[in-house]
């Protein structure tokens, strides 16, 4: 993986439409591969590291780096697949490929090894956390099981699962389909391979939709599949409050059709399960305090708050935290059993801004406590890194959706005396980059 602020090389001119010939050497934060053209860094979309290609330069607008689209494999990887896609494939003009399946030429199990790099690369660079040793040997052995696959989807060659699917709508011919890559570009699509059955039965790929901005498509586990559809102009899509019926094991969750829920048919019970585990590891330590002042930060419906409260008993006390009031709504529901749960309309920052304010004893109990925090793509971010250290709970459990993100929080955490003791990942984005990762945090 390479930052953005490589040295330019000034005798590298390039331009959009150029065509050069690259040595794939890494794997960057993002889904683009990384090589270097006369010394300038070149990142390039649809290659695989290892491999030699030739690519077209879509984007040279920054001295440091550029950005290229491979339109050719001169010499491929032994990872190289077909493209799950065939909208998304090489043989299409990089403009005309379809977004959202950047790792679709890549066999899976390559897949997984790039984002456990990416992880480790992130948790190095940003984090300061060697998760092995110097050898390469070394770091391939630590790295090979990190990322762990959804159950079901080696079988399916990660194919099928999505749950959810947001498509756009071409304002000029009201065809509806996914943008381009780094683009608002719709491209026509005959096929969504990676949405689940449902979600293919109701997709409108050959309808034109002229007043809808955007169509979003859920398949809720324990109800119909929906359609809910965004006019040009609104910004909330019609059907949005509706509430439906999720399901993690045997466990029911409500959640507003438009509202958060992982895309991933097994995500929720993976995360569910990975936060539990997490909690029950910290119960056999000795280091989770039930009756403390734990707290579910960016809760959603809860899904979380339920995960630790299934470790710590049904009497755990916890506040589940979620600045969407429907949604703290749906978690007072979802949470009714527990009687230790307590859901709050706020944000993050401000929740724990009057936590600050609190009475001694209340501020002993946070102490005591633990945090799950499972914050958007920008991450908790400094300011809520922050004002958990000074809350200085006994346990933070960091769920993240962005590993660089979690990597400069995992820096603020460590400088600030809490130790880095659990990191697993989680690849319930196949064909895509994105991945999912769990960190246990202990204060020392
Ligand atoms: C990644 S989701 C996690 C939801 C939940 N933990 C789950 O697993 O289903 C992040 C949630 O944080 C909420 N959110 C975003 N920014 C927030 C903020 N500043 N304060 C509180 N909640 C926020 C979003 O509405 C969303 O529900």
């Amino acid at each position: 993986m390479v930052t953005m602020s490589a040295p330019a090389n000034p005798s590298s001119s390039l331009s959009v439409g150029d065509v050069i010939d690259l040595d794939v050497t890494g794997i960057a934060h993002g889904g683009v591969s990384v090589a270097r053209h006369e010394g300038r860094v070149v990142f390039v979309a649809d290659a695989i590291p290892g491999e030699r290609v030739r690519a077209e330069v879509t984007e040279a607008r920054k001295k440091s780096f550029v950005r290229a689209t491979a339109t050719t494999v001169l010499d491929a990887s032994p990872d190289r697949r077909e493209h799950v896609w065939a909208e998304a494939a090489l043989e299409r003009r990089p403009e005309d490929r379809a977004g959202g399946a950047e790792f679709g030429h890549i066999a899976l199990e390559r897949q997984r090894a790039l984002k456990a790099e990416v992880l480790a690369d992130a948790m190095q660079r940003f984090g300061g956390v060697e998760l092995a040793g110097e050898s390469d040997e070394d770091l391939a052995d630590a790295l090979a099981d990190l990322v762990e696959a959804a159950p079901g989807d080696d079988e399916a060659n990660g194919l099928g699962y999505r749950t959810r699917v947001r498509l756009h709508v071409d304002p000029e011919t009201g065809a509806v389909g996914p943008y381009a890559a780094r683009s608002r570009r719709v491209i026509p699509v005959a096929s969504l391979p990676l949405a689940n059955d449902e979600i293919a039965s109701v997709a409108p790929l050959a309808d034109q939709m002229p007043d809808a901005a955007t169509v979003d498509l859920i398949a809720p586990a324990a109800d119909d599949p929906r359609m809910l559809i965004t006019l040009v102009g609104d910004k909330k899509p019609s059907g949005g409050a509706d509430l439906v019926r999720e399901l993690v094991e045997d466990r029911g969750f409500l959640v507003r059709a438009g509202g958060f829920w992982q895309v991933h048919r097994e995500a929720p019970a993976m995360l569910f399960t990975a936060v539990r585990d997490a909690i029950q590891d910290l119960i056999d330590a000795d280091r989770f305090d039930p009756a403390a002042g734990n707290l579910d930060l960016y809760g959603g419906v809860g899904l979380l708050a339920a995960a630790m409260a299934e470790a710590g008993g049904p009497g755990t006390k916890v506040t589940t935290v979620e600045s969407e009031a429907s949604a703290t709504d749906d978690a007072a529901e979802n949470l009714s059993e527990l009687l230790g749960a307590l859901a709050v309309t706020a944000r993050v920052d401000r929740h724990l801004a009057d936590l600050l304010k609190s009475a001694k004893p209340v501020r002993d109990r946070l102490r005591r406590g633990t945090i799950v925090l499972d914050p958007p793509r920008s991450g908790a971010g400094g300011g809520v890194t922050a004002q958990l250290v000074e809350l200085a709970p006994a346990n933070i459990v960091y769920v993240a959706c962005d590993p660089v993100a979690l990597a400069r929080d995992t820096k603020s955490l460590r400088e600030a005396g809490y130790e880095l003791t659990g990191l697993r990942a989680f690849d319930i984005f196949p064909h895509t980059h994105h991945f999912e990762s769990l960190a246990t945090f202990e204060r020392a």
